[in-house]
């Protein structure tokens, strides 16, 4: 069998019976030629079948590692913080400073592919041809043609590579790959933390947008934005470092030139903050501004059909116009050369691959939990922006018609003649709330309308119980008890002192000082207002007593006795006197 190997461009190409089989950027230990220093064009030939050797070797290779795992079902994600330690945690990379570089934008805009062009670079960084042969399948990060989405969650190559800047300081430099944005099986939510999570833990974040800056793309980078700097715990000035535009497919080069300077011309238009501006329009745009430390533009010209609408098309370079290659040379040197890379900060002190590896798990946890809001899609926002503010109006309708009733300076309103009102109030507020115009629909605005009923008989509740307060025996309600209880443990201490049954005399005895004391001390919080949780303990304590019927039983009893002229009499030989000789009186008349 006749099988090579062979260094392309700094990488290794297996070919067997002249056909690439496999591409990688390691040659595998499994060959025995470790140590060929990597040379343009070298070809060893070796025996067997190099595919099963590469098989052999392939968890060695450098290759893209899924870090944050998207659940499609639950549209939850997690952090393989196994796959995070392994690629953050080398010994020759832990210690040093970080830089990340991430690429993130809507889906199915060359995102993985252009990270497959900056990979290049990283590898053949000293070579002047960094962007590879002509014939070579473009490989790393995976891409494809077609309509559906290929990347989910986020990927991180396994290799930092390690760059010496010009100072003698070493970087460690990561590259990220994230789902692309909008696809049809992700919510809003989904979106903005990818987004957000690519954001906070990237020094350079590439927003990759398609022919133009759309105020959409402007708004969403806003919502994504803002969803990140809410999940940061301290934010000193811009929650967020280097942020560069790349325009793909730029088809204006006659009103702004391809490029770097053409994007910053482009872009300044764009950002531009104007006195006359609309305030949605200037909002959207000093958000930007505020939360970016350096904004950039790249204009890159469209790549040519090949690369857009053949099915065939595996990345290599003659079939990618003059013009995107060109271009590419100039970009990925801007983002990647060793002294334009940005060390990654977070509330302003430099990060190492360690921290971020802690950084990374914190950011997640915050996503993973209940207590972000969630973002939503620009209908359902609306529309619930809409229901919330109807609610609100026929909310205060309904409590200003009750404050007339039985506000704070009203007096006591019988409960029945109160409880009409409130459906008749109610009535009106749930016709003012189903007349203002809403969007979202019918079904989404009864959900709304039940919440408006809830919090009405909600609100009725209160108003019942203020004006119970206002009721003068609702007041006394808590003294009566206790001088019930007083004057039952009285009788009964009187009783059984009588007969002899001391202790039972001792206990009531004791039951009614300590019925004296509650009393006392309830007058005392009643009228200073001190100690109000005590008064209410009492309050709830005599509550209790009450619906026990008990004292209600003794006091409608006390006032019967009162009704009743033969027991006044009875208990009043004075006045019984008085009576009888009224009596007498009439007897005489
Ligand atoms: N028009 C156009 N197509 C491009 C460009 N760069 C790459 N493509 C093509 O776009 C298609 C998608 O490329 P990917 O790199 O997989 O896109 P992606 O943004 O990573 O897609 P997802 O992972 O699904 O989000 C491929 O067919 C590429 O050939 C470009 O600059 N312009
Ligand atoms: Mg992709």
């Amino acid at each position: 069998m006749c099988s090579y190997i062979q260094v392309v461009w700094g990488r290794w190409t297996v070919e067997k019976k002249g056909r690439l089989i496999k591409s990688s950027f390691r040659i595998p230990d499994a060959y025995g030629v470790q140590g060929v220093s990597i040379k343009q064009g070298l070809k060893v030939q070796c025996d067997g079948d190099p595919m099963a050797l590469l098989e052999e070797e392939e968890e060695e290779g450098p290759g893209p590692v899924q870090i944050v795992v998207a659940n499609e079902e639950n549209h939850e994600f997690s952090l393989d913080e196994e796959a995070l330690d392994r690629i953050l945690l080398q010994e020759h990379i832990r210690d040093l400073n970080v830089v990340v570089v991430s690429v993130a934008g809507a889906f199915r805009k060359g995102k993985s592919f252009l990270l497959d062009f900056m990979l290049r670079y990283m590898y053949n960084q000293k070579s002047d041809f960094w962007l590879g042969g002509n014939d070579e399948p473009l490989t790393g990060f995976s891409w494809r043609g077609g309509c559906e989405r290929e990347t989910t969650g986020i990927l991180a190559w396994s290799e930092v590579f390690v760059v010496e800047k010009s100072d003698g300081n070493k970087v460690a430099v990561l590259l990220l790959d994230t789902q692309g944005a909008f696809d049809s099986q992700s919510t809003i939510k989904d979106c903005a933390t990818l987004f957000a999570l690519s954001t906070m833990t990237s020094s350079l974040q590439v927003y990759n947008l398609s022919q133009n800056v759309q105020e959409d793309d402007l708004q969403h980078l806003q919502l994504f934005t803002e969803y990140g700097r809410l999940a940061m715990e301290e934010v000193y000035l811009k929650p967020f470092q280097s942020l560069m535009f790349l325009i793909r497919d730029w088809s204006y080069p006659y009103e702004h030139e391809y490029g770097l300077e053409g994007g910053k011309t482009f872009l300044e238009k764009r950002l531009q903050v104007k006195q006359n501006q609309h305030e949605e329009l200037q909002t959207v745009r000093k958000h930007i501004h505020s939360c970016f430390s350096n904004i950039h533009c790249f204009l890159l010209p469209h790549p040519g059909l090949k690369v857009a609408i053949n099915p065939n098309f595996d990345g290599r370079l003659h079939d990618i116009d003059e013009d995107f290659k060109k271009e590419l040379i100039n970009l990925v040197p801007l983002l990647l050369a060793p002294d334009n890379l940005v060390e990654k900060e977070i509330s302003g002190s430099k990060v190492t691959c360690r921290d971020l590896v802690q950084y990374f798990k914190a950011y997640m946890k915050i996503y993973q939990g209940e207590e972000l809001p969630h973002p939503k899609s620009m209908l359902q926002a609306t529309a619930e922006a809409n229901n919330l503010a109807a609610i609100a109006g026929a909310k205060d309708m309904y409590h200003k018609s009750m404050e007339q009733v039985c506000g704070g300076d009203k007096p006591y309103t019988a409960p029945t003649d109160l409880e009409r009102r409130h459906a008749e109030y109610k009535r009106d507020s749930v016709r003012q709330f189903r007349s203002v115009k809403k969007m979202g629909g019918e079904d989404f605005c009864r959900r709304y309308q039940e919440q408006l009923e809830a919090e009405l008989d909600e609100a009725y509740a209160n108003f019942l119980k203020h004006n119970d307060g206002k009721n003068i025996f609702f007041a006394a309600r808590t003294p009566a008890t206790l001088f019930v209880v007083m004057f039952a443990m009285y009788v009964i201490s009187l009783v059984t002192g009588f007969l002899g049954i001391n202790t039972v005399a001792m206990v009531s005895n004791s039951i009614m000082g300590v019925a004296l004391v509650f009393l006392c001390t309830w007058a005392y919080t009643k009228y200073s207002g001190e100690f109000r949780e005590v008064g209410s303990m009492i309050d709830q304590m005599a509550e209790l007593l009450w619906e026990q019927r008990t004292p209600r039983k003794v006091l409608s009893k006390v006032f019967q006795l009162a009704r009743s002229r033969v027991s006044w009499g009875f208990v009043l030989p004075a006045q019984r006197k008085r009576l009888s000789s009224n009596n007498n009186v009439k007897k005489k008349n």
